[in-house]
C-alpha cells in the first residue's frame, strides 16, 4: 500500500520505517527541513535502538522516502497518518494546532478517497475536529470527495519502539466505517499473524483508551512512589513489597518500580490532558490529580535527600549518572534529571553529569554554564564531586566499582533514584547509600 506519515518524530518515523519494512511504500512528511535533510542523508535525528538499520534498508529498497512537500505527501498515501506532536498548553489541555494544520493540508490537496488516521495522542472529540477541518477545506475548493477519519493511537515505548511496533499487544482502530476498518486490517495484517490484535471500536473509545492506558500506568508508579516513602518510615523495603504484590497475577510485575518520578513526553502530558478533559465534562478525576501531585513531589525527592545529607548544596558538586528520562533514549522531555539539576543550580550547587546517549540533547537545552560539566564516563562524573546521584537506570551503571567511587567522592554517598544496588553491599563498601523506599540498615 502507499502510506503517508505526517510528522517524523519518535512515533511517525518508527511507524513509517516499520510499515515500509513489511513492503509498503511510505512517504514521510515533516515541516522541519533540517530533519528531512538528516533523514535523506540516512541518519536518524534521535537515538532509538534498531531504527537506523530499518531506515537505511527501506530507503535503499525504495520503500521509504522523506519530504517537506505536503502536497506530494497527500497525493501519495491511500492511508495518511497524522503523527505530529500534541504538547501540553498552559491549562494542561493538548495543543491540537499541529494535528489540525495537517488535517487542513490534506483537505487542501486531496484528489481521491483517503483514510486519515490520527496516530498522535489526542483527546476525545479530535477525530471529529479533524473531519470538520478537512470538510471545510474541501468545501472551500467546492469538492465533495470521500474520506474517513480513523483513530489509531500508538502504544510504543521509547527505547523499545521498533520492537513494540513490530509486536504490538493490541492495535486499536476507532471507526464506525467498514471500508476504513477493512483498509486498516489489511495494513496491519503483517503484524497480526499469530492472533488478531486489531481491536475495532468506536472513535471516542479508541481516543479514550490511549489516555486510560497511560493514566493507569502513571497511577501505578505514583502509588509505588508514595508507598516507597512510607516503607522507609515503617522500616519496610519497597523492593520486597514490589515482589510480594507483583506475584499476584491481578497486579503483575510491570510498572511497579519506585524511583525518581515518571518523566518523558507522554505520562506527564497525558495525565494533565485527561484531567483537563474530565474538567471540561464536569467530571473531576481525583485519582489523577493525586497521581500528578505525587509525581511532582517525587521528582524533588533526590534533591531533598541530598540537601539534607550535605546540610546545603551551596558550593557543593553533585555527580549525576543518567540524564535521559529513561534508558535507551536521548529524550530529555520532562526528565527527572532536569528537576534535580535545576534545583541544585538554584541552590548554588554544581553538577558533573554523564549519560551514554543524552549528553548532546542536554547540551542543546542548557548550553554552556559554569555550574554544569558534561563528562565522558561515569567515573569522571565522580572526580572532585561530593556525592553521587543516579537518575536513569542505564545498564552501564548496574555493576560499578564501589571502591573506586568511594575514592573519587569527597563525601562518599550514593543517592540512587532507581534502586539499582543492594543497600547492604554498597554500605559494606564504605559508602552511605539511600535508595527510594529501601530498608534502612543499622
Ligand atoms: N514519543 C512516544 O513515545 C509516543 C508514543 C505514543 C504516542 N505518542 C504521541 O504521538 C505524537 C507524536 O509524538 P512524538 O514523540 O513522535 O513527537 P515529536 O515531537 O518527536 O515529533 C513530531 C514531529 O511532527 C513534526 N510536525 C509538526 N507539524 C507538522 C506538520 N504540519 N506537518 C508535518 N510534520 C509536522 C515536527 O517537526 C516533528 O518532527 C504525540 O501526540 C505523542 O503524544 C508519542
Ligand atoms: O515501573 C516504572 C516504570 C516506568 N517508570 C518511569 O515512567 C516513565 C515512562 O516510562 P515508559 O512508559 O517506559 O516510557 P514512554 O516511552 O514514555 O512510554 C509511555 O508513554 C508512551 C507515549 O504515550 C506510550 O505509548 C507507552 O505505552 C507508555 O509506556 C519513565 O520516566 C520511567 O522511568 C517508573 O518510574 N517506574
Amino acid at each position: 500500500m502507499n502510506i503517508t506519515v505526517f510528522g517524523s518524530g519518535y512515533v511517525g518515523l518508527v511507524t513509517a520505517a516499520c510499515l515500509a519494512d513489511v513492503g509498503n511504500r511510505v512517504l514521510c512528511v515533516d515541516v522541519d527541513p533540517e530533519k528531512i535533510a538528516t533523514l535523506k542523508a540516512g541518519h536518524c535525528p534521535f537515538y532509538e535502538p534498531g531504527i537506523d538499520s530499518l531506515l537505511v534498508r527501506n530507503a535503499k529498497g525504495g520503500r521509504l522516502d522523506f519530504t517537506t512537500d505536503a502536497a506530494r505527501g497527500v497525493a501519495h498515501g491511500e492511508i495518511i497518518f497524522i503523527a505530529v506532536g500534541t504538547p501540553p498548553q498552559e491549562d494542561g489541555s493538548a495543543d491540537l494546532q499541529y494535528v489540525l494544520a495537517v488535517a487542513r493540508t490534506i483537505g487542501q490537496h486531496m484528489a481521491d478517497y483517503k483514510v486519515v488516521c490520527t496516530k498522535s495522542t489526542v483527546p476525545v472529540g479530535t477525530a471529529a475536529k479533524v473531519r470538520e477541518a478537512l470538510a471545510a477545506e474541501l468545501a472551500a475548493r467546492r469538492l465533495a470527495l470521500p474520506y474517513d477519519v480513523v483513530s489509531n493511537p500508538e502504544f510504543l515505548k521509547e527505547g523499545a519502539a521498533v520492537e513494540d511496533f513490530m509486536r504490538p499487544d493490541r492495535i486499536i482502530v476507532g471507526t464506525d466505517n467498514a471500508r476504513a476498518l477493512d483498509k486498516m486490517r489489511q495494513l496491519y495484517a503483517p503484524f497480526n499473524r499469530n492472533h488478531d490484535r486489531v481491536m475495532a471500536m468506536d472513535v471516542p473509545s479508541a481516543e479514550l483508551t490511549k489516555y486510560a492506558a497511560n493514566a493507569m500506568l502513571a497511577t501505578r508508579i505514583s502509588f509505588m512512589n508514595e508507598l516507597a516513602l512510607l516503607a522507609e518510615q515503617v522500616g519496610a523495603d519497597i523492593e520486597s513489597v514490589r515482589r510480594g504484590i507483583g506475584s499476584d497475577p491481578r497486579i503483575g510485575f510491570h510498572f511497579l518500580y519506585a524511583g525518581a518520578g515518571y518523566g518523558g513526553s507522554c505520562f506527564p502530558k497525558d495525565v494533565k490532558a485527561l484531567i483537563r478533559t474530565g474538567g471540561e465534562h464536569g467530571q473531576s478525576l481525583q485519582v489523577l490529580h493525586a497521581v500528578e501531585a505525587a509525581n511532582e513531589h517525587q521528582k524533588q525527592e533526590l534533591f531533598r535527600r541530598i540537601s539534607a545529607y550535605l546540610g546545603s548544596v551551596k558550593g557543593r558538586t553533585i555527580a549525576l549518572w543518567g540524564l535521559a528520562f529513561k534508558p535507551n533514549t536521548d529524550d530529555m522531555r520532562e526528565a527527572p534529571s532536569r528537576v534535580l539539576m535545576e534545583a541544585i543550580w538554584a541552590a548554588g550547587g554544581k553538577v558533573r553529569a554523564f549519560d551514554p546517549v543524552a549528553m548532546e540533547t542536554t547540551a542543546k537545552i542548557y548550553g554552556e554554564r559554569a555550574d554544569f560539566t558534561l563528562v565522558d564516563s561515569p567515573e569522571a562524573a565522580c572526580e572532585g564531586a561530593d556525592v553521587l546521584a543516579i537518575v536513569t537506570e542505564w545498564s552501564a551503571f548496574k555493576a560499578p566499582d564501589f571502591a573506586r567511587i568511594k575514592a573519587l567522592l569527597k563525601t562518599p554517598a550514593i543517592f540512587d533514584g532507581r534502586n539499582l544496588y543492594d543497600p547492604a553491599a554498597v554500605q559494606a563498601a564504605g559508602l552511605h547509600y539511600q535508595g527510594i523506599g529501601r530498608a534502612r540498615l543499622g
